[in-house]
């Protein structure tokens, strides 16, 4: 095979056969499959203890494999190859407090690509543009704890925009906001050009966002096809525990985005 055709077709996130037990030795991945193509926001959904975060702490080598592999375009994450894994992987954390340490915004997110080794000018655009791509750039001079827990959101979701990531992994992107930020939020998303994992209980946001969707239960991937199937399939969703809103019908939905 060509270069050029490698390339074409070498998943964005590539995961295979991942098995991992913790210390205490539960056993929370069995054997995962899972593949993001460039350009695809992907749902990942299962109820509580299905092994979603596990999954997601995988990605970056927070955990490493217990056996199975996960490459991300191409490169493995490994101990040795941490550092450019985590440039190429960006997680925003369901609480925004987790990732948000420094005196303003500005500094924040210029934390990663100054760790990169960027400096001055260069820095200094990196930072507005990946404010500008969550419209956070008035906000830049303020100390992140005086900003709402949306704008917090959207300044750490720029915090990982600003490393340039190949793929974007969301952790509950929806979670604590009020309605107009949950759909601000989303709107902000759909205009990213970026590669999107998404790990959501919310499955109306999951349609609107996710062509595609994933479930994980029981460490494993039990189901997989096109968002508004999987939501409309009563027997799969039953199945794992994945609950509409009352009166939500999916496929209405889908026919409106
Ligand atoms: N540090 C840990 N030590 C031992 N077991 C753990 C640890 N963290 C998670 N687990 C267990 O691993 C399983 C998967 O947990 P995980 O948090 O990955 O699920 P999840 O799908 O993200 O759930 P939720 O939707 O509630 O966030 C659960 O049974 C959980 O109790």
């Amino acid at each position: 095979m060509h270069r050029e055709n490698a390339s074409v077709t070498t998943p964005v996130l590539d995961v295979r056969g991942l098995a991992f037990a913790y210390p205490d030795g539960h056993q929370a991945l069995f054997g995962v499959d899972l593949h993001v193509h460039r350009g695809e926001r992907v749902a990942l959904l299962g109820p509580n203890g299905a092994g979603k975060t596990t999954l997601v702490l995988h990605l970056n080598g927070i955990h490493l494999a217990g056996a199975g592999s996960v490459a991300v375009s191409g490169l493995p994450v490994t101990k040795a190859n941490i550092k450019e894994i985590r440039r190429r992987v960006g997680i925003v954390f369901q609480d925004p407090d987790d990732q948000l340490f420094m005196g303003t915004v500005r500094e924040d997110v210029a934390f990663g690509p100054a760790n990169l080794g960027l400096r001055g000018a260069a820095l200094d655009a990196k930072v507005t543009e990946a404010l500008a791509k969550v419209g956070m750039e008035e906000f830049a001079d303020r100390p992140p704890h005086h900003l709402s827990f949306g704008q917090r959101r959207r300044v750490a979701v720029a915090t990982v925009l600003a490393m340039d990531p190949e793929i974007l992994v969301l952790d509950e992107p929806s979670s604590n906001l009020d309605p107009a930020s949950r759909r601000e939020l989303a709107d902000i998303l759909r205009d990213l050009d970026v590669t999107v994992l998404m790990v959501t209980h919310d499955l109306p946001y999951a349609l609107e966002l996710c062509d595609r969707s994933v479930i994980l239960d029981g460490g494993v991937v039990a189901a997989e096809g096109r968002t508004v199937d999987v939501l409309s399939n009563a027997d799969l969703m039953r199945a794992h525990r994945l609950e509409l809103p009352f009166g939500f019908d999916p496929v209405a939905a889908a026919a409106t985005l």
